[in-house]
């Protein structure tokens, strides 16, 4: 299976309950969801002229909407050159492709895998991958969030600015057949300290974890 990859690069997980794993990103081109406060808008226009060559997306240091074609088995020779063992397949919406053939690729060569999705379409990965599904709701793109895609998760982490989207997470949490069995986060969609402190407030008081996006705070990627 190809699919459009905008960047590989090693780092160390900033978001969700695997905050601080060493991860190596594999970031998918194209997203049509249209979140307004989007922190990699680079990646939603898939444009057949801004194909590149593989060696023009390993490592990158500015953010670019220019993509190659990789399969599974090419990711996978790619993923040689780094240390970490934990995979987390991002975008762009990576659940516009079918990952289980990178997925299942993956987890047969020693890698843990995660996904990074919005929940708005349905999630075709390896059982064994670590689902992060970050709910977008009522965004311009029109997409709703999925019951599928909210029972399957590992991890919801709901990005949050106002009471509203409590509102919204508690609906979704509804969805859900048990939650016993997810990590429930809060993110807060800017590093501003009103969205942080709403977050901490909401977090202490449902017993949810809270997500910073620890590598901007960090200055790494
Ligand atoms: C860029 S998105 C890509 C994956 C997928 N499209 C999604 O939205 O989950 C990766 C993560 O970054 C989060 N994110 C994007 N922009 C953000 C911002 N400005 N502040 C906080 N989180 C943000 C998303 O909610 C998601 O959890
Ligand atoms: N360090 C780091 N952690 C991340 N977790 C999710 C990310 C994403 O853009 O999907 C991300 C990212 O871009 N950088
Ligand atoms: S779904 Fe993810 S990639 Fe797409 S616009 Fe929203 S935050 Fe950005
Ligand atoms: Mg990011």
């Amino acid at each position: 299976m190809n699919y459009p990859v905008n960047e590989i690069f090693e780092t160390i997980q900033g978001e969700g309950a695997k905050t601080g794993v060493p991860s190596i990103f594999i970031r998918l081109q194209g997203c049509p969801v249209g979140c307004s406060w989007c922190d990699t808008k680079h990646t939603w226009e898939l444009n057949d002229n801004e194909k590149v060559s593989v060696e023009n997306i390993i490592n990158i240091s500015n953010a670019s909407s220019m993509w190659a074609e990789l399969d599974e088995i090419s990711l996978l020779a790619r993923l040689k050159h780094y240390s970490a063992k934990h995979v987390v397949i991002t975008g762009g919406e990576p659940c516009l492709y079918d990952l289980r053939p990178l997925t299942e690729t993956l987890n047969k060569n020693g890698y843990t895998s995660q996904i990074e999705t919005s929940g708005t379409f349905e999630i075709f990965t390896d059982n064994s991958t670590y689902v992060t599904v970050s709910p977008k709701v009522g965004m311009k793109g029109g997409f709703k969030v999925l019951q599928s895609a909210i029972n399957r998760a590992d991890e919801i982490k709901h990005p949050i600015a106002t009471e509203q989207h409590i509102e919204d997470l508690k609906a979704l949490l509804k969805l859900r057949n048990s939650l016993d069995d997810v990590c429930v986060c809060l993110q807060p969609i800017s590093q501003k300290p009103r969205a942080t402190e709403l977050a901490i407030h909401h977090c202490i008081k449902n017993n949810w974890r809270l997500s910073v996006q620890m590598h901007k705070y960090l200055s790494i990627d």
